[in-house]
């Protein structure tokens, strides 16, 4: 299987300073002791070629040290990242050029012409005005001016080629450019970037907040990150196979139980409420009226109204485009529904016939689900999701496979976060406004459920105006999209997240003004801190010489991305869960303290974010090494300061 993607990278971390001198010093020194050893291949100070971590990207390096206990070589790049590399990853640079020639050589023209770089796969590397070095691939450019770049394509292989010791073989060629190094690399090390992150000492040799801003030097301009299609993953999340068939099963149980129990008059753990006949699931009308508000969502979606904005690089290196026309699709919604009102519409629907709009969204989720899983078959290594292919077919179902599932340019993935679900909640909650107003003869919603409309809908309205920050989180960047998702963003967001509005139409909770102001003021932290935080990590994101970061400190990573240290960043490794977990609390807090029930998004919030806290910092481990526990020491908490 041949991949589309052809990868460059350069790495911009110079050592500067008494501590890095003082480092080379002992590099050096214990250099000296180990040049004794017969066995060493390499010596301090040769030129040589070395491979990069996690890809088939060789660089030239500098020989400075090798240990003979580890038996692995320390190098410095150019840009003065020191690394540790095994012997088996160097490469003499004469020997190295022979075998590009004679792979060249190899080669027909028009193969190469074939796996020619697109010019929109070319990045610019910005400088950064943040207080340290920032590395991060800016704007897509035409001509590639680098020089001192190797530019390699990798090409996936489903079958391994191994040597007798089960090393992988090596194949390069050049490419037109002199410089460029097109090759074929069929290594274990491509296919399995997890292992060779255990396998590689990838360390920076010195402290990382040493590192002061670097002027970027033309050589420096162009960088993808040495990626790898999709490996297996080693290790599985929501608790791998079993844990799989127990979510599939659970999740939409749970849902059924908490619709259930939220109608009764005293819903308790100790209560359980009667389960309903099975055909009163199923309402022909609900389900066209689901049906129906998708398309409508998917029209807005698709109109050519407002920005077309990138996604962040993928692993090819290639970036999406993405219509963030999501408040345009609100604000169209709410007209819509304002216009229904007042033609007399029944909003009172949504309560009256609440299990089977949640079953019928269901069921979409579910054929959703098994379109994406069958789609994703097909697929080839570098569209699936990092962690959603381990072989075993359910937990692939679950966890999804492929990462940016596409109709043409409609992102399925992007959509269903976005917009059915989310739209689908505020509206929702109105319908619950609007009965508990007719069921307890009000002439307007009740304090607590206008403080519960308002909060929530401040909330999606932000999320949709601020659009284009989705495309930096977890979801968008790393995770396929499968049952987890297209359930969680169809079923779970709309029919759960609106339990406190369901609650309150049953469950009256009368709240003095002061009590009103307390929680308006604990609704208002948590949005300053999660909007602040998401702000900052989503401009820093898309760049980092951004003027508005300026007073911001930040770290860099081997990867070329930097990591925030101060700011919001510096205070809680996950400020924008602090945030939200705020806002929670205001979301409940309307709901008073008689029932655990309005208090499970809470709770569920709780557990969530910190699960997804795990799952990240351990992805961030992964990917930025030694920086990430610089990043870590530096800030010790993970969302509560001085808590957790
Ligand atoms: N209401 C809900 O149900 C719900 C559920 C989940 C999440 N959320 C909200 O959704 C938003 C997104 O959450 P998320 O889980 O996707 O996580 P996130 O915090 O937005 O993204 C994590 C990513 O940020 C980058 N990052 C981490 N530390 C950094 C630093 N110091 N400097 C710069 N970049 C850093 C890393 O990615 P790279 O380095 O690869 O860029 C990391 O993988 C949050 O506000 C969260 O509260 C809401
Ligand atoms: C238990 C499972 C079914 C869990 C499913 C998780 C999803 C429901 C969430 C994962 C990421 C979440 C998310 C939002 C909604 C809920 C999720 C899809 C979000 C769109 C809500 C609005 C915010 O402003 C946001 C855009 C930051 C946010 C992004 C992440």
């Amino acid at each position: 299987m041949r991949a589309r993607d052809n990868l460059k990278c350069t790495r911009k971390q110079p050592i500067r300073g008494l501590r890095a001198q003082r480092a080379r010093a002992s590099a050096t020194s214990s250099f000296i002791t180990s040049m004794r050893m017969p066995t060493v291949k390499f010596q301090h100070g040769d030129t040589v070629m070395g491979r990069w971590p996690g890809s088939s990207l060789y660089y030239e390096v500098k020989v400075l040290n090798f240990d003979s206990k580890s038996q692995l070589y320390t190098v410095i790049y150019k840009d003065g990242t020191e690394l540790e590399l095994k012997e088996q990853d160097i490469m003499n640079a004469v020997s190295f050029q022979g075998r590009l020639r004679s792979r060249s050589r190899s080669r027909s023209p028009g193969r190469r012409r074939s796996r020619s770089r697109s010019p929109a796969r070319t990045t610019r590397r910005s400088s950064s005005r943040t207080s340290t070095v920032t590395t991060e691939s800016a704007t897509t450019r035409r001509e590639p001016r680098i020089k001192e770049v190797l530019e390699v394509r990798l090409t996936p292989m489903k079958t391994i080629p191994t040597d007798n010791n089960n090393k992988p073989e090596h194949r390069e060629e050049t490419s037109a450019a002199a410089n460029k190094v097109s090759q074929t690399p069929v290594s274990k090390s491509e296919v399995e970037p997890e292992k060779v992150q255990n396998r590689y000492n990838l360390r920076r040799r010195k402290d990382d907040s040493d590192v002061k801003p670097a002027e970027p030097k033309e050589a420096e301009v162009e960088e993808a990150p040495p990626v790898a299609p999709a490996p297996a993953p080693t290790t599985l999340d929501f608790g791998g196979k079993i844990g799989a068939y127990f979510w599939l099963l659970f999740l939409p149980a749970w849902v059924l139980y908490v619709l259930l129990q939220v109608n009764q008059a005293d819903p308790s753990l100790t209560n359980p409420p009667a389960l309903p006949a099975l055909d009163s699931f199923w309402d022909a009308q609900a389900f066209g009226i689901v049906v129906l508000w998708m398309w409508f969502q998917a029209v807005l979606y698709i109109l050519p109204v407002g920005k077309l904005s990138e996604g962040m690089p993928l692993r090819s290196g290639e970036r999406l485009k993405y219509r963030t026309n999501g408040f345009f699709a609100v604000t169209v919604s709410a007209a819509a529904v304002a216009a229904g009102v007042h033609q007399g519409v029944d909003f009172t629907y949504i309560h009256s016939h609440f299990l089977q709009l949640a079953a019928a969204a269901l069921l979409i989720s579910l054929l959703l689900s098994l379109y994406l899983f069958v789609r994703s078959c097909s697929l080839s290594p570098e569209q699936l999701a990092l962690g959603g292919n381990s072989g075993n077919i359910l937990y692939d179902f679950f966890k999804g496979r492929e990462l940016n599932p596409r109709i043409k340019s409609f992102d399925l993935k992007f959509f269903c976060e976005m917009r059915p679900g989310l739209i689908g909640w505020c509206v929702i909650n109105l319908g619950m406004a609007l009965t508990e107003m007719k069921l307890q003869r009000l002439q307007a919603p009740s304090p607590a459920m206008l403080l519960v409309n308002a909060f929530q809908l401040l909330y999606v309205v932000d999320g949709l105006w601020n659009e284009e920050a989705i495309l930096t989180t977890m979801d968008l960047m790393h995770d396929g999209f499968g049952f987890m998702l297209a359930f969680g963003d169809l079923v779970w967001v709309p029919f759960t997240y609106s339990l406190q509005a369901y609650y309150l139409v049953v469950h009256p909770n009368a709240l003095s003004p002061v009590a009103v102001a307390l929680i308006v003021t604990v609704k208002l932290l948590g949005f300053y801190i999660f909007r602040k935080s998401n702000f900052e990590k989503n401009a820093f994101r898309r760049n980092p010489a951004d003027p508005r970061l300026s007073h911001l400190k930040s770290i860099p990573t081997a990867t070329g991305k930097s990591l925030l240290v101060s700011g919001w960043w510096g205070v809680v490794r996950h400020p924008n869960y602090l945030g939200d977990l705020i806002m929670a609390l205001a979301w409940s807090l309307p709901c008073g303290f008689s029932h655990l029930l309005p208090w499970y998004y809470m709770i569920y919030f709780i557990i969530l974010l910190v699960h997804r806290d795990s799952r990240d910092m351990s992805e961030c481990r992964r990917k930025y090494g030694s920086a990430w526990d610089q990043y870590c020491r530096t800030v010790p908490y993970r969302i509560i300061p001085r808590v957790y």
